[in-house]
């Protein structure tokens, strides 16, 4: 079954009971299919619904509509025939255990006791062998669960933060490793809120806010769209009509408190045509920050709440 996606899910919702009776959509109508070997960020900013999607592709929470396959079959399926393996963001390491001992634990459950040596080299564990779990920084506690979700050679691997606690030099490290094992083929959906991350790693982004997907496609065209110059002013509807008319590719991205929040291919053509319409008033240029305008593309979506 050469055309199987890694991941597909359809319509998923879940939803969780909030303070004072609300109703918190967390995860709120996604659809996202995955070819085998891709490597896929799934960005979006704290909250919005990254960790309970992941957490439903795992199949440790079973969503309230909607369906997950992982190569075809159930995650609990392709959990057992280790297909699927996680880095997740909390528990699951012994801290009483040293390091050399949780991974040959986990290596001898797939026996691949012989494998230790190697894959603890390739996670920068091999001198933090002799170390307790819980005398280990954050960022070495994730490079330990790194190694053990490769045990299993599973050919989708999904990270949760992977690099949460990890300095520079760290991150650095992990993400050869990573790209390594996607070079090999392996199927790489990790969640983060570091356009950075995602902009140096992924292939491709899903882009995520208020538990939906605001934009999906290929790292460079979100790039493009993230480091547009946002121009945002205070402007009425005939004048927005005209702005539309005379400025190529302009696109509203949002409207908020009364402002409009503006795009186009060519920034400086936009603004000069804000100053040029005669009731538009405080013209805004945003900076060229990227993280900067991502808070923007994310902003607009809000969940929905009862
Ligand atoms: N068990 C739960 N009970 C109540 N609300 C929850 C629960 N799990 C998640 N939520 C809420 O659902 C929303 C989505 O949370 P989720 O952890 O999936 O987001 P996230 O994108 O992973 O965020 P972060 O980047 O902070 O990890 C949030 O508003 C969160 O507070």
């Amino acid at each position: 079954m050469i055309n199987t996606p890694a991941i597909a899910l359809t319509e998923l919702r879940k939803s969780f009971r909030g303070p004072g009776n609300t109703t918190i959509n967390a995860v709120d109508g996604i659809s996202l299919t995955v070819a085998p070997g891709e490597v896929v960020a799934f960005l979006g900013p704290n909250g919005a619904g990254k960790t309970t999607t992941l957490d439903m592709l795992l199949g440790l929470t079973t969503p309230d509509s909607g369906t997950v396959h992982v190569y075809g079959t159930s995650p609990r399926e392709a959990t057992s025939n280790g297909r699927i393996a996680a880095v997740l963001q909390n528990g699951g390491l012994h801290p009483d255990f040293t390091v050399a001992e949780t991974v040959e634990i986990v290596a001898s459950l797939h026996g691949r006791l012989d494998d230790v040596g190697t894959v603890m080299y390739a996670t920068g564990l091999t001198d933090l062998a002799g170390r307790k779990v819980s005398r280990c920084s954050g960022g070495e506690q994730q490079r330990i669960k790194f190694a053990l979700a490769t045990l299993p050679d599973p050919d989708l691997l999904v990270l949760d933060e992977p690099t949460a606690g990890m300095d520079v030099d760290a991150r650095r490290a992990f993400w050869s490793t990573m790209r390594a094992d996607a070079a090999n083929g392996r199927t790489v959906l990790f969640a983060t809120h570091y356009l950075e991350e995602a902009d140096a790693f992924a292939d491709r982004i899903v882009l995520i806010a208020g538990g939906r997907i605001v934009a999906d496609g290929p790292t460079a065209d979100i790039r493009n769209m993230a480091g547009r110059r946002v121009v945002s002013a205070i402007v009425d509807d005939a004048d927005l009509t005209e702005l539309t008319r005379v400025v190529p590719g302009v696109e509203i991205i949002e409207r908020r408190g009364g402002r409009t929040y503006l795009a186009a291919p060519d920034s400086d053509v936009l603004a000069r045509a804000l100053f040029n319409t005669p009731r538009a008033r405080e013209v805004e240029i945003a900076g060229h920050n990227l993280e900067d305008a991502f808070l923007t593309l994310t902003a607009g979506a809000t969940r929905a709440e009862h």
